[in-house]
């Protein structure tokens, strides 16, 4: 399967899951089930952009009493007179001007200064008003959102809440202190994945270190209640791979099984039939990597009720070859001067992707390719693309 329709239809086996409703701080990271919609407007009524003084027409203007931001029932001006108010205040009702503190002259209770009809002075509904769509449906919730929401005057949101995500790293030979030597294997995937998860939007479930045997793993994923089960280092044909058979003992539907691509290509993506989703890592840190990116951050936005963003295309001005049949993941640096290559992109080695922004996506062909998609090896960021 080429890699394109691979997380094509990972995409679209990763189902929104149902909406609802969150209090405000247990919403971030969620999407916005439906359009964010202001139930009044915004300010709700004409306020001061400055400290200084309202003022009611032409001047001198006598200074008659002050606003400040907590004052819920200000006096009114008429024609010649002014208060102090501070910024945030509500006009008093006549105010036709603000003028800052720095701009004017006082002279007793007299106040004079350079005044303009409506200046400093934010406008009842400015923002948005009463029943107005401020944000549409698959925004995802972030501080900003929030901050937004809460001067919307908003406590809840409906959301589609982030999938859980758990792990499961398969490896007899894998430890988690010192060196790799003959005989171990250092566990590179324990720490990678956990940030991954993360910044892909989805919440990190259990993380489980497993024997090689077929029992271990599909005890495992039957017992897991995350709604994707990530499995490392089980997905080639040697004796200790079990997932396949796992999955066909479950009577999983493998919709992904090996994907046209360097490294990666022994990544799988089944569904189970209560609908949790389970992918196949290849044991070979930059494979796992890549496989995350494809397969993982694709299901996970379908989770989220997010679109499979379209990737940026970057120039490679020093060229990158192609494979001939398949999609070469190549660790890249993207610069000014265009995508560079960084080299140490080899299945089994992470030195590379530490350093790079993004995977190229160079498209199979018999030659070198000058351009390529670039996926960002932080799947966080935002897809300025779609
Ligand atoms: N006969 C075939 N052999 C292999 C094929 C194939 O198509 N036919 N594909 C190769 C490719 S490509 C990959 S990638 C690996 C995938 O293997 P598995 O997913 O079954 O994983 P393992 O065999 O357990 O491990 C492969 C390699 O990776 C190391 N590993 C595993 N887990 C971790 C970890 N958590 N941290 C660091 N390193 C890890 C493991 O020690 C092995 O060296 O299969 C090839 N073989
Ligand atoms: O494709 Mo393997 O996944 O190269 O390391």
């Amino acid at each position: 399967m080429s890699w394109d329709s691979a997380r094509l239809l990972a995409h679209v086996v990763g189902r929104p899951r149902a909406a609802v409703s969150r209090a405000l701080e247990d919403a971030v990271g969620c999407v916005l089930a439906g359009p964010l919609v202001s139930p009044g407007a915004v300010p709700p009524v004409d306020r001061s952009a400055m400290d200084g003084y309202a003022v009611c027409g032409g001047g001198p203007w006598r200074v008659v009493g002050h606003v400040g931001v907590e004052c819920a029932a200000p006096l009114d001006l008429s024609a010649g007179q002014a208060c102090s108010i501070t910024t945030g205040a509500a006009v008093p009702a006549g105010t036709t001007s603000v003028l800052r503190d720095e701009d004017v002259a006082l002279d007793g209770e007299w106040v004079c200064g350079p005044s303009e009809v409506g200046r400093h002075i934010r406008r009842a509904g400015e923002e948005c008003q009463a029943g107005e769509v401020v944000l549409p449906a698959g925004v995802v919730v972030d501080g900003p959102v929030l901050g937004l929401a809460a001067s919307l005057g908003l406590n809840r949101l409906i959301v589609i809440p982030q999938p859980v995500v758990a792990v499961l790293i398969t490896g007899d030979e894998l430890v988690h202190q010192g060196p790799s030597a003959p005989g171990r294997v250092r566990d590179a995937l324990g720490p990678m994945l956990p940030n991954l998860i993360t910044r892909a939007g989805a919440g990190v479930g259990p993380i489980h270190h497993l024997p090689d045997t077929h029992a271990a793993l599909l005890a495992a994923i039957k017992s897991s209640d995350a709604d994707v089960v990530l499995v490392s280092g089980s997905s080639a044909s040697g004796p200790a791979d079990h997932l396949r058979a796992v999955l066909r003992e479950m009577g999983a539907e493998l919709v992904v099984d090996g994907v046209a691509c360097r490294p990666g290509h022994p990544q799988a993506l089944a569904r189970l039939a209560d609908g949790r989703l389970v992918i196949g890592l290849p044991g070979n840190p930059l494979a796992a990597l890549t496989a995350f990116l494809t397969l993982g951050v694709a299901a996970i936005a379908g989770l989220r009720g997010l679109t499979l963003p379209d990737l940026p295309v970057g120039a490679i001005p020093g060229g990158v070859a192609c494979h001939p049949h398949s999609t070469r993941l190549v660790p890249v640096r993207v610069t000014a001067q265009g995508v560079v290559p960084v080299g140490h992109g080899g299945s089994a080695m992470l030195r590379g992707a530490a350093g790079a922004d993004a995977l190229a996506v160079v498209e199979p062909g018999p030659a070198e390719a000058v351009a390529a998609r670039l996926l960002p090896l932080d799947p966080g960021t935002r897809p300025w693309a779609s």
